[in-house]
């Protein structure tokens, strides 16, 4: 199968689908790979090293998307790489579909068959290839929610881990999971007071041992929402339901009484976000201010690491890249439940139930769509 990998367009965007290494594995299986020139200069991937893995490197991204049968990228496609893709055509990548209904829209219209890694699920539960960019996004949360606490990017002027005599800054942390539980390692690692809240009740046991009176744990509802909230400098938010938008847990009332320069950092924002008030920002312009609450709401946070993020998100993709790549999307996606899960959009049908309830499309389970 002829394997595409465009150079990432998304404002400030630097990770890369593919790295050379995972090139190699298709190359060496048969599959030849065509690299846009550049595609991963920017975090020391150069053309010269894809090259000797084996891939071919090409000038335009409209080159790689007119020949190359599976496309693999990091972020949703933006709307002129939708207008590029083919019916038949197999996407591989980050969609977020339920907060973004013209996207939906354009890859429907499309024809193509649109894997999310998102909505991929693994064999002991979870969503791996979610877990490597929730990781970065949770350690990252903290260190942005303390960089905006400074005076100078519009926080209070509070050093989150407080100094001898004087009491540390409080963390809420609004989820449990993967973007929670490396949020909490690393507010626990600076010193300060963390609560983390969720409605799975047996997560928060896990923490309980993990962590013991290092970290309070409450069950989520809307009162206790409200009062971690209320007192905290910092609020994280890291909630999910897969694949569907994620629930406005705190609302408008809810920041509008929050403390003068305190801080949220809406990690679920790339599924339409936690906050009422939350609305996508970028790298360039990450922070937005309401009632006097710094919002930090980026949407593809590890692309400030890219480097990191690529090979962590490369570890996770490269098996059922190399799934679809072998078998072809029906084959590889009847032979694995747990990758059939990832299709949310094929030959012009909905395929992902959350998606298409949230937006209003007819669901089309995926069984009827594979030959
Ligand atoms: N902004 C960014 O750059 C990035 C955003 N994300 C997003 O972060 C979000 C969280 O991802 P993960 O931690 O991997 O998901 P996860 O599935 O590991 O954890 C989500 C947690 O939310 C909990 N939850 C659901 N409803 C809740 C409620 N009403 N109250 C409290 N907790 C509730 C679940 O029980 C679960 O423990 C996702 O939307 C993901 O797409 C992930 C990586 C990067
Ligand atoms: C998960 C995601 O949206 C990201 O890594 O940007
Ligand atoms: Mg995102």
């Amino acid at each position: 199968m002829l394997i595409g990998v465009p150079k990432e367009i998304k404002i400030q965007e630097s990770r890369v689908g593919l790295t050379p290494a995972s090139v190699k594995e298709l190359t060496l299986r048969g599959h030849p790979v065509l690299v846009e020139r550049n595609a991963g200069a920017a975090i020391g991937l150069s053309d010269a090293m894809y090259a000797a893995s084996g891939a071919t490197i090409v000038d335009t991204a409209r080159e790689i998307f007119e020949r190359a049968e599976m496309i693999v990228k990091v972020k949703e496609p933006q709307p002129q790489e939708c207008a590029l893709l083919r019916a038949g055509q197999i996407l591989y990548t980050y969609l977020h579909l339920a907060p973004d209904p013209a996207q939906t829209q354009a890859l429907v219209e499309s024809g193509a068959v649109c894997i999310a890694y998102e909505t991929i699920t693994g064999p002991n539960g979870g969503l791996p290839l979610l877990a490597p960019m929730s990781e970065v996004a949770g350690r990252m949360a903290v260190q942005a929610g303390a960089a905006h606490l400074e005076k100078s990017k519009g926080g209070m002027g509070l050093l989150l881990g407080g100094v001898p005599g004087v009491a540390p800054g409080h963390v809420a942390i609004i989820g449990a999971g993967v973007v929670g539980t490396n949020a909490l390692q690393i507010a626990v690692g600076m010193g300060a007071r963390v609560t983390v809240l969720d409605k799975n009740v047996d997560r928060l046991r896990q923490l309980d041992l993990v962590f013991g009176n290092r970290v309070q744990t409450m069950y989520s509802n809307a009162h206790t929402i409200e009062e971690a909230v209320l007192d905290a400098d910092l609020v994280i938010g890291g909630v999910l339901v897969p694949g569907a938008a994620a629930p406005r847990l705190v609302t408008r009332q809810m920041v509008a009484k929050m403390k003068a320069g305190a801080v949220v950092v809406d990690v679920a924002i790339d599924q339409g976000g936690c906050f009422e008030t939350s609305r996508p920002t970028t790298h360039e312009h990450p922070t937005f201010v309401v009632d006097g609450v710094v919002h930090y709401c980026v949407a593809n946070m590890p692309g400030a690491v890219a480097r990191t993020s690529t090979f962590a998100l490369n570890n996770a993709t490269i098996a059922h890249a190399v799934a679809l790549a072998d078998k072809g999307w029906s084959k590889a996606l009847q032979g694995n439940p747990h990758l059939k899960n990832g299709l949310n959009v094929c030959q012009g049908k909905v395929t992902y139930e959350a998606v298409a309830r949230d937006l209003g499309y007819d669901y089309v389970p995926p069984d009827t769509l594979l030959a």
